[in-house]
């Protein structure tokens, strides 16, 4: 599963997580920044979920991927203290990989290829941003050429006729793909589970090299994320304010951005997110009665000014630091 920053690949995974389709699935996610967020938006369902936060998983932790799948399979077929039953993995790239390196590393351990079968390369496509996506970096490019279902997301955010010009897009850069219009990723699970449809000579056509060993990615160093922490509680009508005009001067360069935050006057975690200027803020569970109450926000964009982001985050804190 793959697709850019914020396309919506969380909430495809929340909808396979919650579907009743009567498979047992293990996950394996990773998340771009280092501080994970994504572990804790994904719903409670029982499943195997393994997370990579130490890189990105088409490039520097490849072979962590390697040692995982490896795992997996040891875990499922002998008898080990940690067995795990599953009949499909899914994984999900982080926002900025290229889907090629990461089908190569599936395709060239002979362990994993004997033992597991690419079942579709998904991509996410956002319908509101993909455009400037697939203008500027390479990535989304590779994302949606590699991809053989593509679901369009976000279709309620865009007119009728901003669709179509991408929909024609889109079926130029990829012909291959079954694509499909999307509202919340919410899709007819039959047409991303056990469709058998990966096809490695499309792959070949796409890029004629990616199977090679030395296949390198290389991430453009523009666009990198930070974490932003505070441990004092925060003051809502500070933290609006510093949303306010983090949109107004920052939208552009912040790609996605994500956010768990200790406010002031409620026991509730307050879940903030966005997509450069589609944002949204909501309470979720309470906090329980051990856990570190740091608020954390990863921002991942291009070229972003950190002094800025650090020194409004700070000002957000209550002055006198009372919960
Ligand atoms: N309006 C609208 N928002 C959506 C839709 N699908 C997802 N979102 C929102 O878009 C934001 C990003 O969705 P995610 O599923 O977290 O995206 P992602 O691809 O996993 O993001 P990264 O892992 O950070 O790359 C969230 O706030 C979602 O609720 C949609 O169809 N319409």
């Amino acid at each position: 599963m793959t697709g850019f920053l914020g396309a919506g690949k969380t909430t495809l995974l929340n909808h396979i997580l919650k579907a009743d389709h009567g498979y047992k699935i293990a996950v394996i996610v990773n998340e771009f920044g280092e501080v994970g967020i994504d572990n804790e938006l994904i719903v409670e369902s029982g499943e195997e979920i393994i997370e990579m936060n130490n890189g990105c998983i088409c490039c520097t932790v490849r072979s962590d991927l390697v040692d995982i799948m490896k795992s997996l399979l040891h875990r499922k077929f002998a008898e080990t203290p940690t067995p795990v039953e599953y009949d499909r993995i899914v994984v999900e790239t982080t926002g900025l990989a290229d889907p090629g390196p990461v089908i190569q590393t599936f395709l060239a351990e002979p362990l994993i290829s004997n033992f597991f079968k690419i079942d579709a390369v998904i991509t996410v496509v956002d319908a509101k941003h993909a455009e400037h996506h697939l203008d500027n970096g390479h990535e989304a490019k590779e994302q949606v050429a590699f991809a053989d279902v593509i679901l369009l997301n976000k279709i309620d955010l865009v007119e009728k006729e901003d669709i179509a010009r991408l929909e024609s897009r889109l079926k130029k850069m990829n012909s291959h793909a079954r694509l499909t219009h999307t509202h919340q990723s919410l899709i007819d699970l039959d047409q991303i589970l056990g469709v058998n449809t990966f096809d490695l000579d499309h792959k070949l056509e796409v890029d004629p090299h990616f199977l090679e060993e030395h296949h390198h990615h290389h991430h453009d160093d523009d666009i990198f994320s930070i974490v932003l922490t505070e441990t004092r509680p925060l003051d809502l009508d500070k933290v609006n304010k510093f949303i306010n005009d983090w949109l107004v001067e920052h939208s552009a360069d912040t790609y996605r951005y994500k956010g768990i935050l200790n406010v002031q006057k409620t026991n509730k975690r307050v879940v903030f997110q966005g997509v450069h200027m589609i944002f949204g803020v909501d309470t979720d569970r309470e906090w329980n009665v051990d856990e570190d109450r740091t608020s954390r926000i990863v921002v991942i964009g291009k070229d972003l000014d950190e002094d800025w982001f650090r020194a409004r985050f700070s000002e957000c804190a209550v002055a006198d630091g009372s919960v």
